[in-house]
């Protein structure tokens, strides 16, 4: 379980928010609203040991994301708003690359599956700069098909630039991953077709 309490935020000189608790138990979605500006991504980097907090605690299954960094990051799939993604490379390779980089093992026949099943079949051996922004965000979420074993998922306007269809499916791995007992925290301004509704964080509710 992922618990967050007192939590604040310090840009600068500017306190986004304080006081901001949350939990996340087994099972659940948890979208986390609020307007541009206010947060939300600020909130994902603290949760995700990306970032420090001006004030407040994250614990995860009841230990200190500080003090346990390596256990907690191990079942931790983070993917930020921006796809990481290596414009020289295929998407085959940046695939292999991603896993490689976050310490999980992971054969060429499980990328390319995950590839194919996000709909890339065609796209495997061509240079990223080739391709095109929903291309290249399946591409970042091709991880999420090779990543069952970790827990938590983090996801930062994971639809942004996805077609209806690509939406649906991942919302559908989404509820999936929650149905397994998995769990999802993400950001985005757009309605999806989730099997499960998720529980929503307003962070303007705790803007300074
Ligand atoms: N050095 C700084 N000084 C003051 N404010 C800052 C500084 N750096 C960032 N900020 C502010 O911190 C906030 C960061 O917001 P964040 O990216 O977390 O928002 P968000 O809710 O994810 O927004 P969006 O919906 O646009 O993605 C912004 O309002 C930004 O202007």
């Amino acid at each position: 379980m992922l618990e967050v309490e007192d939590l604040a935020c310090l840009k600068g000189d500017r306190l986004l928010f304080r006081d901001l608790a949350l939990r996340l138990q087994a099972g659940e979605l948890l979208r986390i609203a609020g307007p541009n500006g206010v947060g939300k991504t600020s909130l994902l980097r603290l949760v995700t040991g990306l970032a420090l907090p001006e004030a407040g605690e994250i614990r995860w299954r009841g230990e200190s994301i500080r003090r346990e960094r390596e256990a907690f990051h191990r079942e931790l799939l983070y993917l930020g708003h921006a796809p990481a993604i290596n414009d020289l490379l295929s998407p085959l390779e940046n695939l292999r690359f991603a896993c490689a980089a976050a310490g999980d093992e992971v054969d060429a026949d499980s990328c390319m599956q995950a590839l194919v099943r996000i709909g890339l079949e065609n796209q495997l051996d061509l240079p990223a700069r080739v391709l095109s922004q929903g291309q290249r965000r399946r591409v970042s979420l091709a991880r999420l098909f090779l990543s069952g074993r970790r827990a938590l998922w983090v996801l930062d306007e994971p639809f942004t630039a996805l077609d209806v269809k690509a939406v649906a499916d991942l919302a559908q791995a989404l509820s999936e991953h929650c149905a397994a007992g998995g769990m999802v925290m993400l950001t985005t301004h757009q309605d999806a077709p989730f099997a499960l509704t998720p529980r929503v964080l307003d962070v303007g509710a705790y803007a300074c």
